[in-house]
């Protein structure tokens, strides 16, 4: 395996039962990568994750880590790699402090070097001040910060994490990105794989993406090629009432219209041209008689190109 992919699945696939979760995943993450893994609920995201990680085993395929196998060479493929993949467990009598030295003393790691870096972790973390309360009076929030810091033991070069802001409430959320973004400042050798089913978020934290929807890869390029790589813009039309399939053929139809697709209550429309251009689609769709009260351009592209490619891997 190249040295330039820490990460790699090769036709990975996983069933459950008659149930195919993952589908011939082939993907190759680049190294120093944040490649955001983005996907709907049910994607196959976590699947993908906990095969990489070694908590499940592929039906068929392979996954790699640092050019080992997960599955036949756990030990090589999982040295200096960090993980934040199922939701964390721990000892909750135990205080972050104590924690850090049960981790740093199955590490093999030094007395001296369990002190400095459970130091250094728990500032990076914003957790230093809990460094000798009890995990058990902790919110979740807080137990995921010392789970990612749990990741950042030991000097990973790769870290995997499992949506690591779910379930946490806004402000948690925000402080779980800022920690995220600082760990990716500070360290410029560092390969980064999170799941996500956020688009903001991952256009926020990322700079690469792989998309992927019933356990197939849809896309895997830079964030900036993504959001700026089309030709066509993109409009947000609304319309009183759902839209129905006569009126996204009505809008198909009209001239300098890529594509139209429905996106709840609005009609997602691709289109090329110019203002003049842009002018006359407005005249026409008000002309079709199909309701609409608001045209506007979308601010997200990469959440149209998402929505797009999901729509058609459907
Ligand atoms: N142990 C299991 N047995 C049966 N089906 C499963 C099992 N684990 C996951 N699945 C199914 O596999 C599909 C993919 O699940 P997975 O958890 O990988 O999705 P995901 O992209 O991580 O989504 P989410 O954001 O909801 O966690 C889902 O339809 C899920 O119901």
């Amino acid at each position: 395996m190249s040295s330039d992919y820490p990460i790699e699945f090769v036709d990975l696939r996983k069933e459950y039962g008659q149930f195919i979760a993952v589908d011939g995943l082939n993907l190759q993450i680049k190294r120093n990568s944040f490649t955001g893994l983005l996907g709907p609920n049910g994607a196959g995201k976590s699947t993908s994750l906990k095969i990489l990680t070694n908590l499940i085993h592929a039906t068929s395929g392979h996954a790699y880590l640092n050019g080992a196998d997960v599955t036949t060479d756990t030990k090589n493929a999982l040295m200096g790699v960090g993980t934040v993949v199922e939701t964390p467990e721990f000892y909750l009598y135990l205080t972050p402090r104590e924690t850090f030295r049960y981790i740093g003393e199955i590490y093999g790691m030094s007395k001296e070097s369990i002190s400095s870096e459970t130091h250094a972790i728990l500032e990076k973390v914003k957790m230093s001040e809990w460094a000798d309360k009890r995990l058990g009076t902790f919110s979740k929030g807080m137990r995921q910060r010392i789970a990612l810091g749990l990741s950042l033991m030991n000097d990973p070069r790769i870290i995997i994490l499992d949506e690591p802001t779910s379930g946490l409430d806004p402000r948690g959320m925000a402080e779980m990105r800022e920690i995220l973004k600082n760990i990716r400042n500070d360290n410029n050798d560092l390969t980064i794989l999170m799941s996500s089913h956020m688009m903001h978020e991952v256009t926020d934290l990322c700079d690469r993406v792989a998309m992927i929807n019933h356990g197939k890869l849809l896309l895997h390029d830079d964030i900036e090629r993504v959001i700026g790589g089309s030709d066509a813009r993109t409009l947000v039309v609304k319309t009183v009432g759902v839209p129905d399939e006569s009126v996204i053929s009505a809008i198909s139809g009209l001239g300098n219209v890529k594509s139209a697709f429905r996106s709840g209550n609005e009609v997602i429309v691709k289109f090329s041209g110019e203002k003049e251009e842009e002018a006359e689609l407005f005249r026409q769709l008000a002309q079709l008689n199909v309701g609409v009260y608001s045209i506007s351009e979308s601010e997200n592209a990469l959440e149209n190109r998402y929505l797009e490619l999901i729509k058609e891997s459907r």
